[in-house]
């Protein structure tokens, strides 16, 4: 059994976590924190969970993770970069949910994030774990950099295109939509009820966080620096990232066959058949990135509908995902939920 610490037990992701893992035949919890929550029983505080946990969350000063044999982070920016050298060094692996690892250059993740980076010697060794892509590194990993929510849906929808080397690279452009958990379970006004529901707009235009991560991603698969422009949008559903991404295509190509060929073998990347339109509530409570690609009017741009759930495929399944192949286990043990409908 895989002795498992989650820091941040109470977050959106954190809980998400549990979900999966107490059902998860090969993992025992052994460590739950929240400083806020420091003394609760987990099922006190989440009855969905009653019977299935009887750990109460630690404060995370106190709490032993040196027993485990992997700890998650489903904490905010800069925190696990704290403590990920101390873990590493008594042979705890570590997945961050965060964002601490994701980016190779640690200016630039500076720049970006606003804060120094505590490890920056840790960042070269960390692994970005979209299984798509770094399986083989993953397998071999002590320390996993979790890709973000938006970069997990506008990556696997472009990667098909990228790497045949078929269209503008120059030019690429990701219009995304995300549910509310997306900005995760600490009060905010603008994900209060009266803000966020019976409204649609977008954020962050002149620059995201997400934006230098996927160029990395989208860049190494490219062989040189993409051009994309990124806009996000909070839509008022609870979970989901709808993605709709353009790209000019320079080379007539078979685009049904080049992504279903590309993700055959991929358990949890699902291309729908031509002329699908993907629904977030598809893949809803699921591990799946469901994706289509179309060719309007038979011009030469092509859009791409990629479509997860933020806190599975987005976040923590991916997680598990990320554990089970670090661990040599099948890909999709304990992840393997049919989506919630409705
Ligand atoms: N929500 C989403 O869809 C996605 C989120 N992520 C990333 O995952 C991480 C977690 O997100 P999410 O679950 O939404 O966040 P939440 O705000 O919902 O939860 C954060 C959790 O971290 C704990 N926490 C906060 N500060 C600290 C600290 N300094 N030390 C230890 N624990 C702390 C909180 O509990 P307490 O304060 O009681 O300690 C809480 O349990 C973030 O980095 C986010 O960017 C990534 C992909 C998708
Ligand atoms: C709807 C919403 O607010 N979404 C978050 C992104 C989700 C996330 O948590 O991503 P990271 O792990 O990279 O921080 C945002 O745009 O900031």
């Amino acid at each position: 059994m895989i002795k498992v610490g989650i820091v941040g037990g109470t977050g959106y992701t954190g809980v998400e976590l549990l979900r999966i893992l107490v059902q998860h035949p090969k993992v025992r919890l052994k460590v739950i924190t929240s400083r806020q929550e420091s003394g609760m029983g987990v099922d006190e505080l989440f009855p969905s969970l009653r019977g299935q946990v009887a750990l109460k969350f630690s404060d995370p000063a106190q709490a032993d993770l040196s027993q485990c044999d992997l700890v998650f982070f489903a904490t905010p920016n800069g925190v696990a970069m704290q403590q990920t050298k101390k873990l590493l060094d008594v042979g705890v692996k570590v997945i961050d949910l965060a964002a601490d690892f994701r980016i190779k250059d640690v200016a630039e993740w500076e720049k970006w994030y606003g804060m120094q980076h505590a490890s920056p010697e840790l960042v070269a060794e960390a692994v970005y774990g979209l299984p798509e892509v770094n399986r083989e590194k993953i397998r071999q990993a002590r320390l996993i950099a979790n890709p973000g929510c938006y970069p997990t849906a506008v990556q696997l929808g472009f990667l098909p295109l990228i790497e045949a080397g078929i269209v503008d690279v120059d030019h690429l452009v990701a219009d995304t939509k995300s549910g509310v958990s997306g900005a995760g379970r600490k009060a905010e006004v603008h994900t209060l009820f009266a803000e966020a529901a019976d409204n649609f707009k977008s954020y962050g235009v002149p620059g995201h966080r997400h934006l230098p991560e996927i160029r990395q991603g989208l860049g190494a698969r490219s062989q040189k620096p993409v051009g994309l422009t990124f806009v996000p949008h909070l839509t008022p559903m609870i979970r989901g990232i709808h993605a709709t991404l353009y790209a000019r295509l320079l080379k007539e190509t078979d685009l049904q066959a080049l992504y279903e060929e590309r993700y055959i073998d991929e358990p949890f990347v699902d291309v729908l058949p031509a002329g699908s339109h993907p629904q977030t509530r598809s893949v809803r409570g699921s591990n799946f990135c469901r994706i289509a690609v179309h060719r309007p009017q038979g011009g030469d741009m092509v859009v791409v509908l990629s479509v997860t759930d933020n806190l599975v495929k987005g976040a923590a399944g991916q997680a598990v995902q990320n554990m089970n192949i670090m661990y040599g286990l099948p890909e999709t043990m304990g992840i393997k939920h049919v989506p919630l409908l409705p």
